[in-house]
């Protein structure tokens, strides 16, 4: 048996990530620490609740005193940190808290993998610690080697939190991977993010808010997608590694929001040009060829079939 410490596994990537490795592993143990914050439900997990692989823990990451005691008690061999705040918007309006949980949280947990010997920490970070890419210049992308410059409180907390992560691996040796992934999407996402705010919005016949002229570009990544390649980095990626992960399906906005209302059989008439994002990052785009070589993972869902199960998804749970 081995056990596994899921960090924010009531949010959206880290419960899709905690019915991923209870599906393909019989053998493994989850702990599942999460402050259920507004973007945490454990409705997201009502079908596991009482699977006996799998524990929940009420508490928050930057805990010092809960995350020594959960380390001392559990002894994890692996732990993998979803835990954050996540909302561009948000950290624009109150940045302290994206500090306190992404930079102080991650912290505590490194401090803990050092303490109580974990074999293995992973860092699930963002493509938006590189900052941003001209619109028009299709050719550059996000290596692991392009330099970090984020751009909201949001990415430099997450940028901040990567370069601990890092240091900690130089100095004490932690045994750490960090995986940078563009904008993921699927089934559990709070809606809060673009796909399925604007999902819930067409359903409701509301305005669909596109910020500007629409024609940022993000690069979409299924949520399983995502799940497998942080699957293969714990287990085959070499430690002190950082790994980008893309979704091979770079969209403005607008075209996003056309699919939806298109999928739905709703006008565009339903959208409304709002005011721009603050600093609003122009376009993603992120190289993960280094993945693909060294570990052999490749993206499966390609947006077009990926968004209609997601569009079916939120129609069957709408409640
Ligand atoms: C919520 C909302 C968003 N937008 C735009 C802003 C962005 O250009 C794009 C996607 O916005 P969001 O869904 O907020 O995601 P974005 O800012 O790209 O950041 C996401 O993707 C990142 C990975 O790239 C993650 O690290 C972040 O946690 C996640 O929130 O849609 C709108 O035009 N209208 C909206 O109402």
């Amino acid at each position: 048996m081995k056990k596994i410490l899921v960090t924010g596994g009531a949010g959206f990537i880290g419960s899709n990530f905690i019915h991923y490795i209870l599906d393909k592993y019989s053998n493994y143990n989850v702990v599942n620490l999460d402050l259920l914050t507004y973007a945490g439900n454990l409705e997201n997990l009502s079908d596991i609740e009482n699977n006996k692989n799998y524990k929940f823990v009420k508490g928050d990451i930057a805990n010092r005193e809960l995350v020594y005691k959960l380390f001392e008690n559990e002894k994890f061999d692996i732990v993998v940190n979803f835990a954050a705040e996540s909302n561009v918007d948000k950290s624009v309006i109150n940045p302290g808290i994206f500090i306190q949980t992404n930079v102080v949280g991650t912290q505590v947990l490194l401090d803990a993998v050092n303490k109580y010997k974990v074999d293995r920490f992973h860092q699930v970070s963002t493509d938006e610690v590189y900052g941003d890419l001209p619109i028009e210049k299709t050719d550059l992308f996000f290596t692991e080697n392009t330099p970090i410059n984020p751009s909201s409180p949001y990415s430099a907390s997450k940028a901040s939190a990567d370069m601990i992560a890092q240091s900690y691996f130089r100095t004490y040796n932690t045994p750490l991977t960090i995986s940078r992934c563009s904008n993921n999407y699927g089934p559990y996402q709070f809606p809060e993010k673009l796909i399925p705010l604007m999902i819930l919005n067409a359903i409701d016949d509301k305005e669909l808010p596109v910020y500007g002229k629409g024609i940022n570009v993000r690069d979409w990544l299924h949520v399983k997608d995502h799940c497998s390649a942080i699957d293969a980095i714990i287990h085959h990626g070499k430690i002190g590694e950082v790994y980008n992960v893309g979704g091979n399906s770079e969209k403005t906005n607008i075209d996003v929001v056309k699919i939806i209302l298109k999928e739905l059989d709703k006008p565009e008439s339903l959208i409304k040009f709002v005011k721009d994002r603050p600093g609003h990052d122009l376009r993603y785009a992120i190289d993960s060829s280094k993945i693909q070589k060294e570990l052999g993972w490749t993206v499966k869902y390609m947006f077009e079939k990926g968004i209609k199960e997601t569009i079916d998804w939120y129609v069957d749970n709408y409640k």
